[in-house]
């Protein structure tokens, strides 16, 4: 996983150096490595010598950065220009701005139609609130050449940079330029959607940054291998993690088939559906088909080492008392278990108020809001995801927040944001493979393990970025078919 940080966090880090009298550099730093990130892709597109790159200026340390980049520009032979955006030109940054004239850069108020990139200057970490770029520059006639590229420098003008959400309206870019470290702001909400490629310039400030107590986390391909890998030669069907799933009904045998077979195609020992054969065996026989591996029992055994509860689950009277006796049954074992779906309804405050530091729950955005109105209808967050870290916190439990990007918090406020890579993945019964995925790696944990809140942090992490990447592979494949996803899961652990 690789870390990364809110703007504030960002903000204070640099402050530390400003204040020791270190901003004129960092900024040259920041300014430079724009540049050169600006020259490789005006080479990719074409030429640079001659080219022509304009830069839209803010009156801040945003617009000071572009402006010494349009400065380094110049000295390779580069046509630049800028138009000074919601300020004066008199009100830009005053050594930047010198920079750029020594250079020979001139303040225009049109774009010329040769344009081949332009610079995004105008706010950066210091936005806040909402502002409408694309509406600005049409207002004032500035179009930007179709074919022209758009380089961000440190982030898209109007992104919140703590958050990702644009309450205005950015322009996309093609790269963005950013500094000092990843902000979340660039991976999370429609953010994530206007970044483009990413480039992180190192500007000095790593070992503030490092000293960040509560970073961001974000999974990478590298932790799938790490996590999820064949273990080492020396187990068993049991010590690969036994996996109990009570999931499916009469009305959805198919989300149990779902969880089963993710499960099963991600590496576990052994399945094990909860199920009473002798009264209903719609879901059973289903699963048995798909998987004649899975073994059917009525109940948690001792055997198993982790449960999966929730999705499909029916409302008759016998479904409920079989679900309630088994999440007592893990919550009293103190196995890892995970709720997700309809076994979320099965919360109560008796539950809540349980030692849940193995329980994960898995909502997504209109389960959480339930889950709030009902048991923390106190929580002043307005966000879905400011109230997932919220909840989790409270009640000393793990939230895995289903949304376009997918959320990782545990009860320490520990953070993970996963990006969403594919929208293919936003269809029925995704969630049960997700359960399946993460169920089979929790089957894995030991509770009692000194290190089990980084190995389950990192089992959920992992797991979000496998789910999402066999729906890469699907996606790529002809489109994302649930009954056919397991067979993505596979492959996807081996890149
Ligand atoms: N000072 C330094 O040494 C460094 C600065 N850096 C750059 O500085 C940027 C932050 O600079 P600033 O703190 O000057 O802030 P910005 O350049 O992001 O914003 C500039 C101005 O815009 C105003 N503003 C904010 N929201 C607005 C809105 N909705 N409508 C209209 N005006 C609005 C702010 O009040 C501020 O005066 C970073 O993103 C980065 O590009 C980095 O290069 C690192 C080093």
């Amino acid at each position: 996983m690789y870390r990364a940080y809110t703007g504030t966090q960002v903000r204070a880090a640099e402050k530390v150096w400003l204040d020791s009298g270190w901003g004129a550099s960092l900024m040259r730093r920041a300014a430079w490595g724009l540049a050169q990130h600006t020259l490789v892709f005006l080479h990719t597109r074409g030429r640079v010598y001659g080219s022509r790159v304009l830069g839209l200026v803010g009156k801040g340390n945003n617009g000071g950065d572009t402006l010494w980049a349009l400065s380094f520009l110049a000295s390779r032979g580069v046509a630049v220009a800028a138009v000074a955006i919601n300020t004066e030109a008199e009100h830009l940054h005053a050594d930047g701005f010198a920079a750029f004239k020594r250079a020979g850069g001139r303040v225009v108020n049109r774009i010329n139609p040769d344009t081949a990139v332009v610079l995004d200057g105008v706010f950066g970490t210091g936005f806040h609130g909402s502002f409408d770029l694309p509406g600005y520059l049409a207002d004032h006639e500035l179009h930007i050449p179709v074919g022209a590229g758009v380089v961000a420098c440190d982030i898209p003008s109007g992104i919140d940079a703590d958050t990702g959400q644009i309450t205005g309206t950015a322009l996309a870019a093609h790269l963005t330029v950013t500094f000092g470290a990843n902000k979340v702001g660039l991976l999370a909400g429609a953010g994530g959607q206007h970044s483009g490629d990413i480039h992180v310039v190192d500007i000095g400030i790593q070992t503030t940054l490092d000293a960040v107590e509560d970073p961001w986390f974000v999974p990478m391909a590298a932790d799938i291998l790490s996590v999820y890998q064949t273990p080492v030669w020396d187990v068993h069907k049991y010590s690969r993690g036994a996996l109990s799933v009570c999931a499916g009904s009469e009305q959805y045998p198919g989300a149990a088939v779902l969880v089963v077979n993710a499960a099963e195609a991600t590496g576990v020992g052994y399945v094990s559906l909860v199920a009473d054969p002798l009264n209903d065996t719609s879901v059973s026989d289903k699963v048995l088909t798909a998987n004649p591996q899975a073994v059917v029992e009525n109940q948690v055994t001792d055997k198993a080492t982790a449960l999966v509860i929730g999705p499909g689950l029916g409302d008759t009277a016998g479904d409920k008392d079989s679900a309630s006796s088994a999440l007592e049954t893990a919550l009293r074992r103190n196995i890892p278990l995970l709720i997700d779906a309809s076994g979320l309804d099965m919360l109560d405050e008796s539950t809540l108020a349980q030692d849940l530091s193995a329980t994960v729950l898995t909502p997504h955005v209109g389960e959480l809001s339930r889950l709030i109105d009902r048991l923390a209808p106190d929580l002043t967050e307005t966000t879905p995801v400011e109230q997932a870290h919220s909840f989790a916190q409270r009640f000393g439990v793990w939230m895995v927040l289903k949304s376009a990007d997918t959320y990782v918090f545990s009860p320490a406020g520990r953070r993970a944001v996963h990006p969403a890579k594919t929208s293919e993945l936003a269809t029925a019964g995704t969630g049960d493979t997700l359960a399946g995925i993460l169920g089979a790696g929790m089957s894995t944990l030991d509770p009692n393990h000194q290190d089990f809140s980084d190995q389950l942090f990192a089992v959920l992490a992992a797991g979000v970025r496998l789910h999402s990447r066999a729906g890469e592979l699907a996606a790529a494949d002809g489109g994302v078919v649930v009954s056919t996803l397991a067979d993505y899961i596979r492959t996807a652990k081996q890149r």
